[in-house]
């Protein structure tokens, strides 16, 4: 399937509101993509598809995700289910057989240890793209310009906070991806001799 029919079927499929933020993805997974010399193609097409299944009622993503194997982990937390929904079933709905791809998808809202670098730009385009805006968007926006990992691993500090305030569980992978991508900051910094700042929300 070419990439104008997939943004049509994604289209169909969500609200206006949704399917503006996913074409802001689209453009920010691009960005980044050249920014950090990842495949842009490759981008632009797990964004286009990772919401797909975001609008759907709780009872048909668990059928779903059960009908397609989705691993027993993220049950737990339902939010993440659509993720992981679009991964399985990206072949025969977008003939996307990629594994890049999909991991990206099947991880964009959590984030897992040893993510790939197209793992990292889906995850934090979704993140950042320009229809978001919450307090810290704009910093997480600047260190993008330069430190991927930094800027994920900030992200991903926002929503465990968060998370936590709201009292709601924290998907575990999420936790070992912030302390991973925290020590490949700091190995970073330190192989180039510089610090990292402290931040606060
Ligand atoms: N790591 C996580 N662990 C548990 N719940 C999470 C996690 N990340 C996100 N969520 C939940 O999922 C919801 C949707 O997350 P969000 O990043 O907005 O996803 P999307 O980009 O798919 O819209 C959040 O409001 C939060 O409740």
């Amino acid at each position: 399937m070419d990439e104008s029919s997939i943004r049509l079927k994604v289209q169909k499929e969500l609200s206006p509101r949704r399917f503006q933020h996913v074409c802001g993805v689209v453009q920010m997974a691009e960005e980044l993509a050249k920014r950090f010399g990842s495949d842009v193609e490759k981008a632009r097409l797990a964004a286009w598809i990772h919401d797909f299944a975001r609008e759907w009622p709780v009872e048909r993503l668990t059928q779903t995700a059960k009908e397609s194997g989705v691993d027993p982990s993220f049950f737990e937390v339902k939010e993440l289910l659509h993720g992981p929904i679009a991964a399985a079933n990206a072949p025969e709905w977008f003939g996307i057989e990629d594994e890049d791809v999909r991991n990206a998808v099947r991880y964009h809202t959590s984030g897992r240890p040893g993510m790939s670098l197209l793992e990292k730009i889906v995850c934090l385009a979704d993140a950042i793209e320009p229809g978001r805006s919450y307090p810290g968007v704009e910093q997480l926006r600047q260190i993008a310009e330069h430190d991927l990992e930094e800027a994920l691993a900030r992200q991903m500090d926002g929503t465990i906070q968060f998370l936590i305030k709201c009292n709601q569980p924290i998907f575990p992978l999420t936790v070992l991806a912030r302390n991973e991508l925290w020590e490949q900051v700091q190995t970073k910094k330190i192989r180039t001799g510089g610090s990292v700042s402290s931040f606060s929300t």
